[in-house]
């Protein structure tokens, strides 16, 4: 991993991460033309783009009903009642963020509020390319079905042979998916924004994915809504001496194996404890079942910043502005008023980041590439709409008429205050135009 060692006084700066953040040129470019083929072609570039990506033909993109009832059965039964308990923790969580219509109602009789509504239908991507991701089901599916949305539908690429994996279809069962299609990439975003003969388009897109999923729902977003930007995972760990260097390791490892384009930090106190940590990584490497994507991870995109202390150490975690973030140190709690940017933050030794990718109940589908500055964790707020609802009684709109007035006139802005003049004619003389108006 690359290293940078912080001076006092030289804080921890963006162009160290060198990272391209939310923007990958080259998946915007592949993405870009992938969209604009589905449009024009529809199933048909469903089927050569899953043929040249995933290496099989699919002709009926649609999973039956029937095959989601059925998976059930080849699914190991310790694996449905792990889905369970995890998809009973979610829901639970996702309840709470639950919200409520509200009005409330001026002494004059105005009445102002927010409506709201479940959005008419919902795309939930689920990765499937270099691992699969039944977690991801109930990750994006759970917050829907909590918010009210009828129409969920999940796309996920088909395994190679053609098939999807059983687990993904239980966890489609048990979140209340209501249409699964076997089509991922760029191509399956592009067939939930503007439909394809097969796949009729939906309202918003969620979900995590690789690159080319990211800029895909880049190209696609504002003819149709997307959550955020869930690319290549990321974590930071914090970490001083009271930290198992084996288990900052293994933690950082559990981010790197998503994907070769995973970044992965480490945010630590001294060169000595950064050779420790290096030093479990390299022992673990001779466990690990994903070396090859792991190691790129790592030496590509890996950082470890060595820094003076701990006010230095949270300004490093505010700039990376991490997907993840773990505090490994004694009152992990105590640091929670320094971080501004991070997607979710796992406090103490016995918070491992995977607790919050399959059971915890907070979502695992969150901002990458640096748009933790803005962006939160996939929650129920991003399945529903709200409308605002205004009624005026004539005393309310007496009391507020000459604000409107003026300020419209300011704006130049003549029927808007000619709106309410009008209907300030009608409440003083019963007449329109008003008597000094009889003219007009
Ligand atoms: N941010 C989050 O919340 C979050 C959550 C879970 C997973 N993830 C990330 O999701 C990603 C999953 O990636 P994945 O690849 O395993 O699965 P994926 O489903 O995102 O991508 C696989 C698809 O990409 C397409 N593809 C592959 N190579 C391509 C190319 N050269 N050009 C165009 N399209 C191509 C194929 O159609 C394939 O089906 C990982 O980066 C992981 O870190 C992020
Ligand atoms: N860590 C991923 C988010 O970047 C979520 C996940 C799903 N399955 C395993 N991990
Ligand atoms: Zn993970």
């Amino acid at each position: 991993m690359r290293r940078i060692v912080l001076q006092a006084g030289n804080p921890f700066k963006t162009e160290y991460l060198n990272r391209t953040g939310a923007f990958n040129a080259e998946a915007l470019i592949a993405a870009t033309s992938i969209v604009e083929d589905v449009r024009e072609r529809g199933d048909a570039a469903l089927r050569e783009y899953t043929e040249k990506f995933d290496g099989v033909r699919i002709e009926d993109f649609r999973v039956s009903k029937q095959a989601i009832d059925e998976a059930i059965v080849d699914v190991a039964p310790e694996t449905a009642e792990a889905l369970r308990q995890a998809a009973s923790q979610i829901r639970d969580f996702h309840e709470r963020q639950r919200q409520q219509s509200w009005f409330t109602v001026r002494e004059d009789g105005a009445l102002v509020g927010s409506k709201v509504e479940p959005l008419e239908s919902v795309g939930i991507y689920v990765p499937g390319g270099r691992a699969l991701y039944p977690s991801s089901v109930l990750m994006n599916a759970l917050p829907a079905a909590v918010a009210g949305v009828k129409r969920i539908v999940c796309v996920t690429p088909p395994t190679k042979s053609g098939k999807l994996d059983p687990a993904i279809l239980e966890a489609c069962r048990i979140a209340g998916v209501t249409e699964i299609y076997s089509v991922g990439g760029a191509q399956a975003v592009a067939a939930l924004a503007y439909g394809t003969e097969t796949i009729e388009p939906v309202c918003k897109i969620t979900g995590p994915g690789n690159a080319f999923v990211a800029a895909a729902k880049k190209v696609v977003s504002g003819d149709v809504g997307i959550d955020m930007i869930a690319g290549p995972s990321e974590v930071c760990v914090v970490a001083d001496e009271t930290a198992e260097p084996a288990l900052v390791a293994i933690d950082l490892m559990a981010q790197a194996e998503h994907d070769p384009l995973a970044s992965c930090y480490l945010v630590t106190f001294s060169e000595s404890y950064a050779d420790a940590v290096e030093a479990a990584v390299e022992k673990h490497m001779a466990s690990t079942t994903r070396a090859e994507i792991t190691a790129s991870s790592l030496a590509d995109q890996g950082l470890i910043v060595v820094c003076p202390d701990i006010p230095s150490a949270m300004e490093a975690v505010n700039v990376i502005a991490p997907e993840h973030l773990e505090i490994h140190m004694d009152h992990a709690f105590d640091l929670l008023g320094m971080i501004r940017n991070a997607g979710a933050i796992f406090l103490g030794a016995w918070t491992p980041e995977a607790v919050g990718d399959y059971v915890a109940g907070p979502n695992h589908t969150l901002p990458t590439g640096g748009t933790a500055r803005y962006a939160s964790p996939l929650s129920v707020d991003e399945f529903v709409k709200k409308s605002s609802v205004i009624q005026y009684s004539s005393a309310a709109l007496a009391n507020d008429a000459s604000a409107v007035m003026t300020i419209a006139r300011h704006e130049g802005l003549w029927a808007h205050a000619k709106s309410v003049e009008l209907r300030c004619n009608l409440l003083k003389t019963g007449n329109l135009y008003g008597i000094e108006d009889s003219d007009e």
